[in-house]
């Protein structure tokens, strides 16, 4: 950098980072780059369209530094910003006339830096799944224009993971025809909801029913919370803000408080329950049917982790490729990219596999989704559980996943990875939100472990299973390790086979573990309890099972050149290696393989390394994402990094001026307190 430009904060070269730029040059990749961007864009078209949403956004200047632009600013304001995008963005819809899928790309695009979410993630998909025709007749369309905003009030302060505990309650009274809402309790009043607090006007609110004084379960009431005119709380409502999270304040989580709050009967969402007239009650399909939303959102989590670590990846990859720190080789006068350091790639590439690995397993469980959404509409149930396993587990293990491989992702760019501008701190703490959003992780494990528990002793008893859990009916006796050279482990079908015998092996020792309680007389509950550890374990070796199955088939299912799948087939045998490494006690635990076979796989592990490294910054540029959507100084495609850093520091409201007033304030008296004559 000149002595110019440092004196010039605010220049950005116009040229590449030449060591940036020598990555591409190099990358045998670089050619097919635009092939694999229509793989993670679904096609070619979609590409055009994402670029097309891009530049509309970004020609805005609300949208252009919204990826970081909070990290400067207070909390009301940021609000306020929030609102204002929200506002814009559901205009540029109406005015593009955005289907909901590409109004689903403009949200990432702006790394969702916007406050009303909630109306579009969870609202008016609530709306969809729970109403009646008739009553989306009434509302839908009212939702998708923009007449009413709402949210979707579930949790509370004493309760979200148990959902019967909830204590909000819908009293009928027939002779009005009339709901009447309370939170009768400090514990049962609404807390987190997004877009409550200050946004909303309605809310679909989970609440017991109760006719006659019995209770039938939990519904959804559709209900107004602040007047259409002046935006006042109705009677009865008391909302407002929870306060300052560690990330997500765009969004105003809210708190209500209900107070015999009355609506029309036709308000409770009637899809899966219904209450006549006259207060009778009548029930259609399971309960858990009320959550379907949540298993959508659960599917879209997956996604988001992918997209997560794409911008975590493309900043660490290309900001190891810039920075130099200490030399490989004494005898070079120049220092060695941190990118070639085989630790680096040890801490950079795992994400980089993970977010590939993640972008093909939200997929495949997007599509098997709306499969079972579409049978459920036609009122077959049958697969309402496998479903739910599955994304509930999938939602909490790529969530774990994340948050883990982010932390390193920070730490891979050191002290500069610690600076809001490089974004990887927000990123960080945003998804710590997402192992606890829609499901707390540990629960979701707990859910599917007691899925397994049922589909694992329906095996036993000899009922043939299908669908992710028919592995479960194989004989252990005649299970070898198919592991029999260094060669075999590049390979993922049988790397796949070492998975699904850790799986049941881990599956069938938390079985025996409850039987052998339950035997010794303790109580269901109690033995269940005592096993708890072993369950969430049991259920993780599952779902990393799935995993590898599901990132393995969508792969073969590809048509790709050569070079592509090169490139994507060394990060799937990475990914797939990487993860029997990371897990290799209860591998080795189980016998799903031995000594030998994990020494092999920890030298393809390293070698793997090598592999991927010529192409990591082909691999990230493929992703595609804007420099304004990351909004990371580090990651820019340019790879101008510390011009960038120091641009940022124009942004900070403490340069604003030379002498900041707590100077006048505190600083000089202090130092002139005893001070009589001038120095
Ligand atoms: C950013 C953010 C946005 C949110 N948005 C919304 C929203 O829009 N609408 C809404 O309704 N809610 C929302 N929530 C709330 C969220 O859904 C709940 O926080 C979540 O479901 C977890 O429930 P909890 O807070 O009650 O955790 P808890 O269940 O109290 O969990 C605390 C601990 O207890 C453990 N635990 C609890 N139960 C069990 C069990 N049965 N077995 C073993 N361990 C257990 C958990 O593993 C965890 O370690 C939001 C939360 C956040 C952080």
């Amino acid at each position: 950098m000149s002595a110019a430009a440092i004196l010039d904060l605010g220049k950005i070269p116009s040229k590449v980072n030449p060591e940036l730029q020598s990555e591409r040059d190099c990358s045998s990749l670089t050619p097919y780059i635009s092939e694999i961007t229509a793989i993670v864009d679904g096609g070619r078209n979609n590409t055009e369209k994402r670029r097309q949403i891009e530049r509309i956004l970004f020609k805005d200047p609300l949208f252009r530094d919204c990826a970081i632009d909070s990290v400067y600013k207070p909390r009301d304001e940021m609000y306020a910003r929030g609102v204002e995008r929200s506002v814009r963005l559901f205009a540029l819809k109406e005015e593009y006339n955005w289907t909901d899928e590409e109004f689903g790309i403009a949200v990432y695009v702006i790394n969702h830096q916007y406050s009303l979410g909630l109306h579009t993630v969870m609202f008016i998909p609530a709306l969809e799944r729970l109403s009646t025709e008739q009553q989306k007749a009434k509302w839908l369309h009212l939702a998708r224009n923009y007449q009413i905003i709402g949210t979707y009030a579930q949790t509370e302060l004493g309760h979200g993971t148990n959902l019967q505990g909830l204590e909000t309650i819908a009293t009928y009274d027939a002779t009005t025809e009339e709901f009447i809402l309370n939170t009768p309790t400090v514990t049962s009043i609404k807390w987190w909801p997004g877009a409550l607090g200050k946004s909303v006007n309605y809310a679909i609110i989970l609440a017991t029913l109760i006719i006659d004084g019995k209770k039938h379960g939990m519904h959804p009431f559709l209900t107004p919370l602040r007047s259409t005119e002046d935006h006042k709380p109705l009677p009865g409502v008391k909302v407002g803000d929870i306060g300052p999270k560690l990330t997500f304040n765009t969004v105003d989580n809210g708190y209500l408080i209900l107070n015999n709050v009355r609506i029309p009967r036709e308000n409770m969402l009637m899809k899966n329950a219904q209450v006549s007239r006259e207060g009778h009650f009548t029930s259609r399909g399971p309960s858990k049917a009320n959550y379907s939303a949540m298993i959508l959102v659960r599917v879209t989590i997956v996604n988001w982790c992918s997209v997560i670590l794409s911008n975590s990846s493309t900043i660490t990859v290309r900001y190891s490729a810039v920075r130099r720190q200490s030399t490989l080789d004494s005898s070079s006068e120049k220092e060695s990219k941190i990118l070639d350091y085989q630790t680096q790639q040890y801490k950079v590439f795992p994400s980089l596999a993970t977010a590939y690995a993640l972008f093909f397993v939200s997929k495949t469980l997007k599509n098997r989704y709306l499969k079972t959404y579409a049978e459920i509409m036609k009122g077959n149930f049958k697969n309402l559980p496998e479903i739910h396993c599955q994304s509930a587990g999938m939602k909490a293990l790529s969530a774990e996943m994340t948050v883990e491989l982010l932390e390193i992702s920070r730490q891979a760019c050191g002290g500069h990875g610690y600076l809001a501008a490089s974004a990887l701190g927000d990123a960080v703490a945003s998804a710590k939100a997402l192992v606890t959003v829609e499901g707390e992780n540990t629960v979701l494990y707990l859910q599917v472990a007691r899925y397994l528990m049922k589909r694992f002793a329906a095996a036993v008893s000899g009922e043939r299973l299908s669908g992710s859990t028919e592995y479960l009916c194989m004989d252990p006796i005649k299970y070898s390790c198919p592991i029999n050279s260094p060669g075999d482990c590049m390979n993922v079908s049988l790397l796949c086979q070492v998975y699904r015998f850790r799986a049941y092996r881990m599956i069938s020792k938390a079985a025996r573990m409850l039987q052998r309680d339950i035997e010794g007389g303790k109580k269901q509950h109690k033995a269940m309890n005592d096993n708890l550890v072993q369950l969430v374990r049991a259920a993780r070796a599952h779902l990393l099972y799935c995993m590898m199955v599901d990132y393995k088939e969508s792969m073969n299912q590809l048509q790709i050149s050569v070079p592509v799948s090169k490139a994507l087939n060394n990060l799937l045998v990475f990914f797939t290696v990487f993860n029997i490494v990371k897990n290799a006690g209860d591998f080795l635990e189980t016998e799903s393989i031995g000594l030998p076979q994990m020494e092999w796989l920890k030298e393809t592990e390293v070698k793997m390394l090598a592999e991927i490294r010529p192409d990591a910054v082909s691999l990230v540029d493929a992703f595609d994402i804007h420099d304004n959507t990351h909004g990371s100084v580090l990651g820019c495609y340019d790879g101008n990094v510390y011009e960038r850093m120091l641009k940022s520091t124009q942004n900070e409201p403490l340069n604003q001026c030379d002498v900041h007033y707590s100077f006048h304030q505190h600083l000089k008296p202090f130092l002139q307190r005893n001070n009589t004559s001038k120095l």
